[in-house]
């Protein structure tokens, strides 16, 4: 219980700190605004007993009306200060919350984004983290940092609201404040305990939720929109959503009643106090031991002293919001490592800068790799050769392994065993950064950003526009771009205003201008996976043709089903089972009458029957 007191506290704590993201105006008007708030109920019951003591003890008429005046002016006083202090509290506290709620996204993302490689992201432990760690107030008790700390402030204003009420509790009936605090006190220990369980049993759900965020997600997706009406998907799909989100919250359901079942016992603390204390003193007042006016006073003081530390509001939120700090505490712990390997610690890799020097000579050396989590291994002892300028094709079944390689030549994941050197040096988290801008890839599963159709392709680097035309035409991308509306300005995304969207093969020129665009800024090194895949044959013809232009300046790695494109490489590798088996031109390795000439034969005999010619 102590501990658990103690970490309470040191969240409780972090909270309030983190208040300073808010900025000091925002954070000094609202602490004085909840503060005027706070302390109100214990002025208006100071007010009122004086108000009470002087009628009684004033004579009729205008005495009566003197006497009262002060009082009244005081609780105007009161009333007019504590209304503004509500009402310049809601906007702030809007303000604060959404300041600190920032800064904690920004964090976050720094955190994901900070370490080199994407394997950790690929967990469902890291997943649940980071949902933790944002705490959508959506989701079951979840709350975010934000919604934390302005609750951690209500709280402490809440404090100074029962610190103010005991001072004025004092000044009539000091014995009344154990009477009044003991179960006041346990009461608010009950509630911290309450939010504590349904926080714990929420977490057991997380999982759940994950699969009812997949449907929920699949629902409203415009291109799963097309599966589900096309195979009638519908029913099972909602069924599948509310039988994830009923099992999530089974458990809490069953929390939830065992304290609403409960709730008598709240009720018997605040009465344990609230009842001697004002039977006490009405017996007071009755026989003349003290007056109406005491009475009133610790009626009003009491019940606010009572509201203040006994109530669960504030404190759902703020357990609430301890999730999210100990899911952001997961993440740093699962994520921190790499980041922590960095140069600079915290900073983000900045857009592209020109790299000096030729293509690099690229080694894997006995390089195995397996996937976290996965039972054989993809790669194992590879030993492979990028030359400097070579145009090198990487061919071989499906699964076989090549997008794994250009992961690992990309740095998104690390050799299990082996290593991978860049003209001698070896890749490492530290020069991951500096490596990658070396580099250009396309990958199979590309993304397509909903910008600008250029900023599709520079990604965060400032235009150059000469540039951007050259490299449009390089990859067959120029007839296209002569018919968007606002040429490279156009928003590639149907949802946005004046936006257009591009065709499977469209969208592939567009991502391989990107790559193109890259090596005319100083890229050494293009690694294309399948990246013609969507493309006619004409047009992938004469986009390898430019490609190939660019050998010697630049290495080029492609990888491609397409035997027909890839005979044209300086070299052709062929990879199976986890190894490099072939290596040649595309006439030697025709020759040798291995692996790659059973696979090009068969794709030749497929094109002949289909009267295809090259
Ligand atoms: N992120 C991942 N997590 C776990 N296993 C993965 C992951 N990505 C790929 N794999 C597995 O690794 C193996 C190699 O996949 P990879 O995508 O590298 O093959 P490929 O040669 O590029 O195949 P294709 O020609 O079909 O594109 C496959 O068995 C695949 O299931």
């Amino acid at each position: 219980m102590i501990t658990s007191i103690g970490t309470a506290a040191a969240r409780r704590l972090q909270l309030l700190r983190m208040l300073r993201e808010a900025g000091p105006a925002v954070l000094l008007g609202y602490a004085s605004a909840l503060l005027l708030g706070s302390v109100t109920p214990a002025a208006t019951a100071a007010v009122l007993a004086l108000l009470v003591s002087r009628l009684d003890t004033a004579a009729t008429g205008s005495t009566l009306f003197d006497a009262a005046l002060l009082p009244l002016a005081l609780f105007g006083g009161v009333l007019l200060l504590g209304h503004l202090g509500d009402a310049a509290a809601t906007p702030l506290e809007y303000l604060a919350r959404s300041r600190v709620d920032g800064a904690q996204r920004a964090r976050i993302a720094r955190l994901v984004l900070a370490g080199p490689t994407v394997g950790a992201l690929e967990t469902p432990e890291v997943q649940a983290a980071v949902r933790g760690a944002i705490g959508d107030p959506d989701r079951g008790p979840d709350r975010t940092v934000g919604l934390g700390a302005v609750a951690a402030l209500r709280r402490l204003a809440a404090l100074a609201g029962a610190v103010a009420s005991c001072a004025v509790l004092a000044g009539y009936a000091w014995w009344l404040l154990p009477v009044l605090l003991v179960p006041a006190g346990a009461c608010g220990y009950l509630r911290f305990r309450q939010g504590v369980a349904v926080n714990e049993t929420w977490r057991f759900a997380d999982r759940e939720e994950l699969h009812a965020d997949v449907w929920r997600q699949a629902v409203v997706s415009p291109s799963e929109g097309k599966d589900i009406r096309v195979f009638g998907l519908a029913d099972w799909l909602v069924r599948r959503l509310q039988r994830h989100i009923d099992v999530a919250n089974a458990p809490l359901w069953t929390v939830m009643l065992r304290i609403a079942r409960g709730e008598w016992l709240p009720l018997l603390l605040v009465s344990a106090g609230l009842v001697p204390a004002y039977t006490a003193v009405t017996w007071s007042a009755v026989h003349g031991h003290s007056t109406v006016a005491v009475q009133t006073a610790v009626l009003a003081a009491g019940w606010s002293l009572v509201q203040a530390l006994g109530s669960g509001g504030e404190l759902l939120q703020i357990t609430g919001a301890n999730s999210a700090l100990a899911g952001y505490d997961r993440l740093r712990g699962t994520l921190g490592g790499e980041a922590a390997a960095l140069p600079d610690r915290g900073a983000l890799p900045s857009p592209r800068q020109p790299a000096g020097g030729g293509p690099p000579l690229v080694r894997f050396e006995q390089v195995g790799f397996g996937y976290p989590g996965g039972a054989r291994a993809v790669l194992d002892r590879l030993d492979l050769e990028i030359r400097p300028g070579e145009l090198l094709a990487v061919v071989g079944l499906n699964g076989a392994g090549k997008s794994t390689l250009i992961k690992l030549l990309s740095g998104l994941y690390r050799p299990t065993s082996g290593r991978i050197t860049v003209d001698g040096a070896e890749l490492t988290a530290r020069n991951t950064g500096s490596w990658r801008s070396r580099i250009a890839v396309v990958f199979q599963d590309f993304v397509r950003y909903q910008l600008s159709a250029a900023d599709n392709v520079v990604l965060g680097a400032a235009h150059d526009r000469a540039a951007l035309d050259l490299a449009a035409r390089d990859a067959g991308f120029a007839p296209v771009l002569a018919r968007l509306p606002d040429g490279w300005d156009t928003p590639l995304a149907r949802s946005r205003t004046g936006g257009v969207d591009l065709s499977g093969g469209q969208w592939q020129q567009l991502v391989l201008t990107r790559a193109l665009y890259a090596v005319r800024t100083g890229a050494q090194l293009l690694v294309l996976d399948e990246p013609t895949a969507h493309l006619d044959v004409r047009t992938e013809f004469e986009v390898f043709r430019r490609l190939a232009e660019h050998r010697g300046r630049t290495s080029v790695v492609l990888i491609s089903h397409r035997l027909s494109t890839v005979r044209r490489a300086d070299r052709i590798v062929l990879l199976d089972g986890g190894r490099i088996t072939e290596s040649g031109t595309h006439e030697e390795l025709m020759a040798r009458g291995g692996g790659y000439a059973d696979l090009f034969t068969v794709q030749a005999e497929r094109f002949a029957a289909a009267g295809v010619t090259e």
